[in-house]
C-alpha cells in the first residue's frame, strides 16, 4: 500500500476509514485498533456524546453534523497522531490530518441485506444503496485526498475483514514519520 511516511510531525499514522453505512467501518476500525493499539474514533458517536450538531434530519433519520464543531474537537487529537477515524464522509476533514484513507466497499445485495436487518427502509435506504452503486465516497475520497494515499477495500464477509484489518495492521506497523532534516 502506498503512502508510507509523512505524517507532519507525528509519530504514528492517522487513516481514515469511510465508506457507506454498513459496509464495515466500525468493525473494521475497532479490530484494527485492538492489534496495532491506536485510538478508534467513531465520529458519529461523537458528534451524538458531544452534541456537534444542528439538530435531526427527519427525511434521513439523523443528526445534521457540525463540521466545523467535529474538526476542532479533534484537532488536538489528529495532531498528535494514533488514530482512526471512522466516518461515511471524507470532505470536510483537513486533507493534512490523514496518513492513509480507507474506502470500505460491499456488493448491493449484501449491503440492502445489512441495512434492512438495521431498520433502515425509505429514503434513507435508497439513498445509502445509491451511494454504494455510485462509489459515492471513493469518488469524494480521490477528490479530497491524495491519490496514491486512498485504498479501497472490499468488505462483503468476515474473511474480508480479517484480511483487511491484517493488511492495515502490517501497514500500521511498517508507517514511519519523514523526518525533516
Ligand atoms: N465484511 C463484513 N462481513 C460480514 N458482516 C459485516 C461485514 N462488515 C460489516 N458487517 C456487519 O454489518 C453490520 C454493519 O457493520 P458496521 O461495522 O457497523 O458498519 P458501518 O460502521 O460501516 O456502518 C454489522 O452487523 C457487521 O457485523
Amino acid at each position: 500500500m502506498a503512502g508510507d511516511g509523512g505524517g507532519g510531525g507525528r509519530t504514528r499514522p492517522n487513516i481514515l476509514v469511510t465508506g457507506t453505512p454498513g459496509t464495515g467501518k466500525s468493525t473494521t476500525s475497532s479490530l484494527l485498533a485492538e492489534a496495532t493499539r491506536l485510538r478508534h474514533i467513531n465520529v458519529g458517536d461523537l458528534v451524538r456524546a458531544k452534541g456537534l450538531h444542528d439538530g435531526w434530519d427527519d427525511e434521513f433519520d439523523c443528526h445534521i453534523i457540525n463540521e466545523d464543531l467535529v474538526c476542532d474537537e479533534l484537532e488536538d487529537m489528529m495532531e498528535e497522531g494514533g488514530n482512526i477515524v471512522d466516518y461515511h464522509g471524507c470532505d470536510f476533514f483537513p486533507e493534512r490530518w490523514f496518513d492513509s484513507v480507507v474506502v470500505l466497499q460491499t456488493d448491493n445485495s449484501i449491503l440492502h441485506d445489512r441495512l434492512t436487518s438495521r431498520g433502515y427502509m425509505g429514503p434513507k435506504l435508497t439513498n445509502n444503496i445509491e451511494c454504494e452503486i455510485f462509489q459515492v465516497l471513493l469518488e469524494e475520497a480521490k477528490a479530497s485526498y491524495a491519490e496514491d494515499i486512498v485504498v479501497a477495500l472490499q468488505s462483503n464477509s468476515v474473511e474480508d475483514i480479517s484480511r483487511n484489518v491484517a493488511t492495515l495492521t502490517e501497514w500500521v506497523n511498517n508507517w514511519r514519520p519523514v523526518r525533516s532534516s
